[in-house]
């Protein structure tokens, strides 16, 4: 399906005026692609600024997805990553369980295929776990959601495994970063005050994926066909660069489907939780999964997004903002499955706990009585 799908949606806001008032209804790119040039931190009132944010409100607004262009990030360091990443996968099966996410409570390494769930079922993917590098906490005396922080597992089979991945993370983040102050501007609020909501020990979390094509004979996809199921990203955004096979979609607010094709040097951007509930569900996490899509020549996808979000300990505020009318939102994600505290650090957690099982009960258990979760003392 094209990526420039177009379909009737109701426009009811225009930044610009700061003035309410109703659009009649017209058509747009359903997944708006935005030059990211356009935007000059250092003159963030310019015309050219000023162009970019009221592109980036509409899609924050609109479909809470979008595509950056002119990001700066070279596409030698993107296609470096994307090999790296393809080399660790090929490796063979026992080499890669040497850096198994079981072994580690920060919740950090490599899962198997099928290993992970989301909305109750196993999904079609392999994939390895990174974040920001911490040494572990002692267990007792914190909270349990701080061991989330830790040291993360690096493959040492490949070379330059480690840099090539930081490297990209870095670039990433920085561009991340970036538009998080954007969206500051667009909701009006001072950008050194937002940023410090996300305190020094935000959060940069990222994985590396592989999803084998629906007819791979050697690594079968289960029947259901999901990549990943439908969710929202916990976070603040997320930043995604995915290679040229394509089975990203993304739910629009009727709850239909619509495919996030790739586009040669783009990132995928979306909004997390975090968003939705600092602004009063006024920009909502938009739902998207992954399907395995078949291919002639049993290629595999991989892709490569990274999580920004505030520090664990961050008790996510309600604002008024300037108000969109609310959007009419269908979404396939069930509600235990979504954003339970106004702690950051217990969503990523309870996120976590849900997808990988195995690893939650080794290192962590449930206390019935506190109905709180808490780390194994012995393990
Ligand atoms: O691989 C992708 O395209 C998206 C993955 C994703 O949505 C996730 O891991 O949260
Ligand atoms: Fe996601």
């Amino acid at each position: 399906m094209s990526k420039f799908i177009r379909y009737e949606i109701e426009k009811t806001f225009c930044l610009s005026t700061l003035f309410l008032f109703r659009f009649e209804i017209m058509t747009v790119d359903v997944i708006p692609v935005l030059d990211f040039s356009k935007y000059q931190l250092d003159d963030p009132d310019s015309v050219s600024s000023k162009e970019f944010l009221d592109n980036l409100y509409q899609a924050m607004s609109e479909v809470g997805f979008f595509y950056i262009k002119n990001h700066g990030v070279s596409i030698e360091l993107q296609q470096t990553a994307l090999d790296t990443v393809k080399s660790f996968f090929k490796l063979p099966i026992e080499e890669k369980l040497k850096v198994e996410l079981k072994n580690s409570p920060h919740f950090r390494g490599y899962s198997r295929l099928n290993a992970e769930t989301t909305d109750y079922k196993q999904d079609n993917r392999e994939q390895l776990d990174l974040g920001r590098e911490y040494p572990a906490l002692p267990i007792e005396g914190y909270k349990v959601y701080a061991h989330l922080r830790g040291p993360n597992q690096w493959p040492h089979q490949i070379p330059d495994f480690q840099k090539n991945v930081m490297e990209l993370m870095e670039a990433m983040t920085k561009v991340g970063l970036t538009i998080i102050k954007a969206m500051a501007q667009v909701l009006q609020f001072d950008q050194d005050e937002f940023m410090s909501l996300f305190g020094e020990d935000y959060g940069v979390r990222c994985k590396l994926l592989r999803y084998p094509a629906l007819n791979n004979p050697v690594d079968k996809p289960l029947a259901h066909g999901l990549g990943v199921g439908p969710h929202k990203d916990t976070g603040f955004l997320a930043l995604l660069l995915q290679d040229d096979v394509g089975g990203l979609q993304v739910q629009m607010q009727d709850g239909r489907w619509v495919d996030a094709d790739p586009i040669p040097n783009t990132f995928i951007v979306n909004i997390g939780e975090i968003f939705e509930r600092l602004t009063k569900q006024t920009f909502v996490a938009t739902t998207h999964r992954v399907i395995n899509r078949p291919s002639a020549n049993f290629i595999d996808r991989y892709s490569i997004p990274l999580f920004l979000a505030p520090a664990l300990e961050t008790t996510i505020p309600q604002v008024d903002v300037p108000t969109a009318s609310r959007r009419n939102i269908i979404s396939d994600v069930k509600q235990d499955q979504l954003l339970q505290d106004e702690i950051y650090g217990v969503n990523e957690l309870l996120g976590y706990l849900r997808s990988h099982k195995t690893t939650a009960d080794k290192w962590y258990y449930f206390d019935e009585q506190e109905k709180q979760w808490h780390r194994r003392p012995i393990v």
